[in-house]
C-alpha cells in the first residue's frame, strides 16, 4: 500500500479518506516502509499476522483504513484463557478485524512483584487464537475474524530505554488520578501508571475503533474510560462480562499460581461479594448493611482454615472489600438506587504451610497471589433493562 494508491482514489472518496480523523492520527510512513513488500509472519495454518515492530504494524493498519475495514484490539499480557476469549469473540462480532495484543508490560509490575514469573505460553495461546479463529469464521454471526498479534518486546514500547518501575522513577508515563490512587493502585503504587501508559501507547500504535477490556479488572476500566475521555482519544472502550470457574472463581492467568490447596479456599472472594449483592437484592442500601456480612463470611472461612492442620490449611488476607462509584471508584456510605454502585475486593492468598512431599503448589512453588474481582450492583434502570 502506498500514499499513490491514495491519490489514485475518485477525489470525493480520497478527500473523505483523508479527512477520517483516524488518518490524522496515523503517522506518515517513511520511503523504506513504503517500498517494503515483506508479509508479517502468520500464526501457522491461519491467516493471523504477527507483528513485532510498530512500522510494519501501520502499514498494516493503513491498508484495512483504506480498505474501510475498522479495528477492535483487545490487549493482553497474553498466557490466554477463556476471559480474553470472551473479549476477542465481542471484537470480532463488532469489527472486520480484531488485533491482539500480547506484552508483559514492565511498568505496571512494581518492583518485588511477579514479572519474571509471570506465565509466558505464547505456543499455547497462538493455538488458542488458530482455534478460535475457526470458531469465529464458522459462526455467521460475525462481522470480522483475529487478523493480526501485536507482540512487541520492552525495545519497541519504551524507545527511550527501559522503563522504571520505582514508585519515583523518571519517564514519559500517564497518571490517571485519582481513580488510579485508590483500591488496586494504593496497594500497587505504580500499576495504574503502567497500565494507562503502555494503553496509551497500543491505542496510538494501533488507533483501534474499539477496545475490549474485561469487567474482571473494574478499576481498569474506570482508568482506561478517564483516559480516553480527558486525553480525547477517538476509541470507544467496551467492557466484557468477567468469565468464571463453575464454582464462581473469576477466570485469571495469575491463577496457575494457586496450585490445588488453595484454589479450593479461592472462591472466598465471589463468594464473600455474592453475599453483598444479595444484601443489595434485599433492599439494604447503606455501606454496613452491604459489606457486613461480607466481612463477617471472609472472618468465618479463614476460623474455618486456622482450625486445620497447617499441612491442610489456607491462609489468606482481605485487602479490601469496597463499595465505590462506578464512574470515579470513590468509596460510598450509601448506594442510590438511581445510580448502582460497584462492589469490589482484593484478596491475598498465603504461600501454603508445611508443603507436602509432591503436593501441588502451582506455577513458581506458589507464591501470595493477590485475586480481585468484582460485582456490578445495577441500579434499577440496569435490572429493568435486562
Ligand atoms: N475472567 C475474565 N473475564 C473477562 N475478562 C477478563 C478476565 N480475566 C481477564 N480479563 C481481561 O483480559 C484482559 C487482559 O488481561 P490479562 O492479560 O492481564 O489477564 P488476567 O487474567 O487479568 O491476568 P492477571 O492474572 O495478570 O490479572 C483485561 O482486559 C482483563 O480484564
Ligand atoms: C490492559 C493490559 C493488557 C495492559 O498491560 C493489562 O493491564 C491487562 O492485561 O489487564
Ligand atoms: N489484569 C491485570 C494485570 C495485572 O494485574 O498486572
Amino acid at each position: 500500500m502506498s500514499f499513490r494508491s491514495l491519490s489514485a482514489l475518485p477525489p470525493v472518496f480520497s478527500s473523505l479518506v483523508r479527512t477520517t480523523s483516524i488518518v490524522s492520527r496515523i503517522p506518515p510512513l517513511t520511503s523504506r516502509f513504503l517500498h517494503s513488500r515483506k508479509r508479517a509472519p502468520v500464526i501457522p495454518h491461519t491467516s493471523i499476522q504477527i507483528f513485532r515492530e510498530v512500522p510494519e504494524f501501520r502499514i498494516w493498519r493503513r491498508k484495512q483504513l483504506l480498505d474501510h475495514r475498522t479495528i477492535g484490539l483487545v490487549p493482553t499480557m497474553g498466557a490466554l484463557h477463556e476471559g480474553h476469549l470472551s473479549l476477542i469473540r465481542m471484537a470480532a462480532a463488532e469489527n472486520h478485524n480484531v488485533v491482539v495484543s500480547v506484552y508483559v508490560n514492565p511498568t505496571q509490575f512494581g518492583v518485588h512483584e511477579d514479572l519474571d514469573s509471570y506465565p509466558k505460553t505464547w505456543e499455547k495461546d497462538c493455538e488458542m487464537l488458530k482455534r478460535l479463529d475457526k470458531e469465529i469464521a464458522g459462526d455467521g454471526g460475525n462481522l470480522g475474524k483475529v487478523a493480526a498479534v501485536f507482540a512487541p518486546t520492552t525495545d519497541v514500547m519504551y524507545p527511550s530505554g527501559p522503563p522504571s518501575q520505582e514508585v519515583n522513577g523518571k519517564g514519559s508515563f500517564v497518571t490517571i488520578t485519582p481513580a488510579g490512587e485508590l483500591l488496586e493502585g494504593a496497594s500497587r503504587p505504580t500499576f495504574f501508571r503502567g497500565v494507562a501508559t503502555v494503553c496509551m501507547k497500543l491505542f496510538n500504535i494501533v488507533t483501534p475503533e474499539k477496545v475490549y477490556f474485561g469487567q474482571k479488572d473494574v478499576q481498569q476500566t474506570v482508568v482506561i474510560r478517564k483516559m480516553v475521555k480527558d486525553f480525547c482519544l477517538g476509541t470507544d472502550v467496551v467492557v466484557g462480562a468477567t468469565q468464571r470457574e463453575a464454582d464462581g472463581l473469576a477466570l485469571s492467568s495469575r491463577n496457575v499460581y494457586l496450585g490445588t490447596r488453595r484454589r479450593k479456599i479461592a472462591t472466598v472472594l465471589s463468594k464473600a461479594l455474592r453475599v453483598a449483592e444479595a444484601a443489595y437484592g434485599r433492599g439494604c442500601r447503606s455501606r454496613d448493611e452491604i459489606l457486613g456480612p461480607a466481612n463477617e463470611l471472609t472472618k468465618l472461612l479463614l476460623r474455618e482454615q486456622y482450625q486445620l492442620e497447617p499441612h491442610e490449611r489456607v491462609k489468606f488476607e482481605v485487602d479490601y472489600l469496597s463499595l465505590a462509584d462506578l464512574d470515579t471508584m470513590e468509596e460510598l456510605d450509601e448506594v442510590d438506587s438511581t445510580r448502582g454502585a460497584i462492589l469490589s475486593g482484593a484478596v491475598k492468598m498465603l504461600p501454603v504451610e508445611s508443603p507436602q512431599p509432591g503436593e501441588d503448589l502451582g506455577l513458581s512453588d506458589g507464591p501470595a497471589v493477590r485475586l480481585i474481582d468484582n460485582i456490578i450492583l445495577k441500579s434499577k434502570q440496569m435490572a429493568s433493562s435486562i
